[in-house]
């Protein structure tokens, strides 16, 4: 499939303004894979296709995970679109027949990240974080922060989701706190 193919069958899936969004973060990636020396052309396409799973609804997304034997735990339940990353990764599998491992496993945990996460991983959860049509305050440092260091801009993403999540009184997912401890180590 080629990449406008693949854009075209993004474009039933998801809205404009969530193309807008992941063709931003595609470009991201592109950059920041070339900054690091990780694979162009993985990065293009985990960052165009990470939330091809955005546009479902939280139903669907929970009855998809027990179709896929997706674990669904006690926060997740609560907060279905979390899955949006392990269902993409099974939709970006099925629908446009990518099989590589290293680009699903970057979509499936672009959400949450995860302890060990490999350079692609890493690049795909921060491009999703500071691509340009992101607008919250404060994210321009850690633009600068993710061309020089991007276990730190990690771990920087991380404590400003878990702020913002404090604040709301959401419920929070641990594996963002656990993410954060291990890069903290890292960066430390
Ligand atoms: N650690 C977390 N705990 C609970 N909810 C979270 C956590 N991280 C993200 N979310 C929520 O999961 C959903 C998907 O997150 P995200 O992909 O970051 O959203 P978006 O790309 O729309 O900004 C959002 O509703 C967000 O608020």
């Amino acid at each position: 499939m080629t990449e406008r193919e693949k854009i075209r069958l993004l474009q039933e899936m998801i809205s404009q303004k969530r193309l807008k969004h992941s063709l931003a973060v595609r470009d991201v990636a592109v950059d920041l894979a070339k900054e690091y020396g990780a694979d162009i052309k993985k990065a293009r396409t985990a960052g165009l296709l990470h939330d091809s799973a955005k546009g479902i609804s939280n139903d669907n997304l929970l009855q998809m995970a027990q179709e896929f034997g997706i674990v669904v735990d006690d926060v997740i339940s609560t907060v279905p679109s979390l899955l949006h990353g392990p269902i993409g990764a099974k939709l970006v599998q099925k629908e446009f027949g990518i099989e590589d491992k290293e680009i699903l496993n970057a979509i499936k945990i672009h959400t949450l990240g995860a302890e060990e996460m490999t350079i692609l991983e890493k690049i795909i959860f921060i491009a999703d974080y500071i691509e340009p049509n992101r607008t919250c305050a404060g994210l321009d440092e850690l633009r600068k922060k993710a061309r020089v260091n991007l276990d730190s801009a990690i771990r920087i993403a991380c404590d400003r989701t878990l702020k913002y999540h404090i604040r709301n009184e959401d419920l929070i997912h641990p594996q963002t706190l656990a993410t954060r401890n291990a890069f903290l180590r890292k960066d430390g």
